[in-house]
């Protein structure tokens, strides 16, 4: 304390109204100051807070007890017991003390606490130095224009983001094509230089998937191992060449991400001297089968939502080339090598991705349309979280019965009335009205078998020229009916290509793998395509009872009906309902 250094024996009567008079020492001591004058009975030492004590003091009054007097005295109003506010050498450390043990990681806390004991240097583990290369002829880097038949080169930024995490230092050399010797020089340097090599791509069965063979010039042993039982990830290639590890991790950023987590994140961390990495995990129930390959060790990513009985998992399904699963899930599964399917309502271990389960303000579980992620934009504008996940209009109504979502979108057409949606609602169920998408013909601007045709002329032509080519739908897709009642017994070249999303329609026609479809008026305009209208669908929201009055479901419903979010709906294609 800012005060005066004194010996406690000499306060002992001290009181506001009898104080104790105490003659000071002709030194102040500051922070710094090595104290000359001993406190000898009597006296005392004006000091700062964190100043050395004096010979003799035993005490620290604080300077609001006291008074200064006349002649050189201060007064002190109140008794001080010894040891009062000082800190004695070793209350913090003694000598011989440990102060970090080996292995600990350094950080703000730790370099405080070495700086504290005036210790500069000190003997670490070096970080991995690890080379990132990606292959392929296709790939192009985030941020330049993507040419035809281009691909994003996605492993390059999630591996090096990955080592990093991991207690690696990443040097990303970029993207090279398949061309073995420029290649082969490549992976050269990269070893020159680091201790660890780590490729993707390439080391599967294709004619550009060179990278494996070359490894074996580069060192021994070589390849240790080259293929493994695991989906996704079978291709991974695990070789050491001179000392130095060297993966070629699959080419696919799922296969390639899993790869990494499970087989070379446990070699980084012990080689960067890091404690193995923890996985938290937590039970959930599945809402749907899955099913999976005999004889590989399966991983699937899942997104959790709180049912009415505990979490429920539900599976990305997206397969191995989809990157969208890592930012939606919250963990993954494990199926066993020999489970051929895991059934619906299996209880299931989650692995998850952070520490905790963040479990969402809202959640919206049904089919999906840009126009909701419009509304879902504008209430997380608002610090409202939400987890949207799409699984077809059947799959959300199934999900709003379990209790699994606050709102289920569909578009639902009841053949027999003609009406959509409101016949498919069970009890605890409400509709509110969303928006109207208008489904129609989509084509390439300037196709004169379309350009200013109404449908029924335009399937004309259609029918009558043997090279045209359609896209059709999926079985089950509301889409799907529209073409089936537009084809009648038809069967054009391109019907048996089936996708399952607008989509993938949009860009088959864009990317001339067929002339014609039908999809909604908001992806064409997209895609910039033609567009001959046919019928409007419905897309409105089901909600559940018990949560009709919670928050987060009244601010999506007032977002929705607001009249900047009509307008905005409107702007992109979409029109008002009702
Ligand atoms: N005949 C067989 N074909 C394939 C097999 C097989 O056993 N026999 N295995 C399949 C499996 S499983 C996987 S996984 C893939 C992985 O193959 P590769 O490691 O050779 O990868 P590529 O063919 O080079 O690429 C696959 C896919 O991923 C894209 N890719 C590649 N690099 C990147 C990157 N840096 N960023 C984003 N995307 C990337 C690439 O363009 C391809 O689309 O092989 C199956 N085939
Ligand atoms: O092993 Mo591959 O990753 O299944 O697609």
């Amino acid at each position: 304390m800012d005060g005066f250094a004194v010996r406690a024996a000499d306060l002992t009567t001290a009181s506001e109204l009898h104080p104790a008079r105490l003659m000071l020492n002709q030194e102040t001591i500051a922070c710094g100051t090595v104290p000359q004058v001993a406190v000898v009975p009597g006296t005392a030492t004006p000091i700062a807070t964190g100043g050395p004590l004096p010979r003799g003091a035993d005490a620290v009054v604080m300077s609001e007890h006291s008074q200064p007097a006349e002649n050189g005295a201060v007064e002190m109003f109140r008794p001080a017991s010894p040891g009062q506010f000082i800190s004695s050498a070793g209350s913090d450390m003694a000598r011989g003390e440990v102060v970090l043990r080996a292995g600990s990681i350094i950080g703000a806390r730790e370099i405080g606490m070495l700086a504290a004991c005036g210790t500069a240097h000190v003997t670490v583990a070096c970080k991995l130095r690890v080379a990132v290369v990606s292959t392929g002829d296709e790939l192009v880097q985030p941020g330049e224009p993507l040419r035809p038949a281009g691909i994003y080169d996605a492993n390059g930024a999630i591996i090096s983001a990955a080592v990093i995490e991991n207690g690696g230092e990443a040097s990303f050399l970029g993207a090279f094509a398949d061309d073995e010797e420029k290649l082969e020089a490549a992976m050269r340097d990269a070893l020159a230089s680091h201790d660890v090599l780590i490729m993707s791509g390439g080391t599967s069965k294709g004619a550009g998937d060179i990278s494996y063979r070359i490894i074996e010039r580069l060192g021994s042993p070589g390849i240790i191992a080259h293929g493994v039982a695991l989906k996704p990830g079978k291709p991974l290639c695990l070789a050491v060449c001179d000392g130095k590890p060297v993966i070629i991790l699959p080419g696919f950023p799922t296969s390639a991400m899993f790869t990494f987590h499970d087989m070379i994140v446990p070699v980084l961390r012990r080689l960067a001297r890091l404690p193995p990495r923890v996985d938290i995990q937590t039970s959930a129930q599945l809402p749907f089968r899955i099913a999976s390959e005999l004889g590989r060790t399966e991983y699937v990513m899942v997104s959790l939502v709180q049912g009415r009985d505990g979490l429920t998992a539900y599976a990305s399904g997206k397969g191995s080339g989809a990157i969208t699963a890592f930012t939606q899930a919250d963990g993954f599964i494990r199926i066993d090598a020999l489970a051929d399917h895991l059934p619906a309502g299996e209880n299931v271990q989650v692995t998850l991705f952070t520490p905790q389960v963040r479990v969402p303000d809202l959640v919206v579980i049904g089919s999906h349309c840009t126009g909701l992620d419009l509304v879902v934009s504008k209430i997380v504008q608002k610090g409202i979280s939400v987890r949207s996940l799409a699984v077809g209009s059947l799959g959300g109504l199934a999900a709003a019965r379990r209790g699994e979502c606050d709102l289920a979108p569909i578009h639902l057409l009841d053949a027999q009335t003609g009406v959509y949606n409101r016949p498919f609602l069970a009890e605890g169920m409400e509709l509110v009205p969303g928006w109207r998408r208008m489904q129609g013909i989509i084509f390439r601007s300037g196709d004169m078998r379309f350009e200013g045709r109404s449908a029924a002329e335009a399937m004309k032509a259609v029918l009558a020229d043997p090279e045209c080519m359609m896209v059709n739908r999926n079985q089950g897709a509301g889409t799907r009916i529209l073409i089936d009642q537009l084809l009648g017994h038809a069967r054009p070249d391109g019907y048996w290509n089936q996708p399952r999303s607008h989509t993938a329609v949009a860009a088959a026609v864009e990317q001339r793998r067929a002339d014609w479809g039908v999809t909604i008026a908001p992806m064409a305009r997209a895609a910039g395509l033609g567009f001959i209208p046919l019928t409007e669908e419905h897309y409105d929201f089901v909600v559940v009872a018990e949560s009709r009055e919670r928050e987060p479901v009244q601010a999506f419903l007032e977002a929705l009906s607001s009249s900047s979010m009509q307008d905005a709906l409107e702007q992109a294609g979409f029109s008002r309902a009702g």
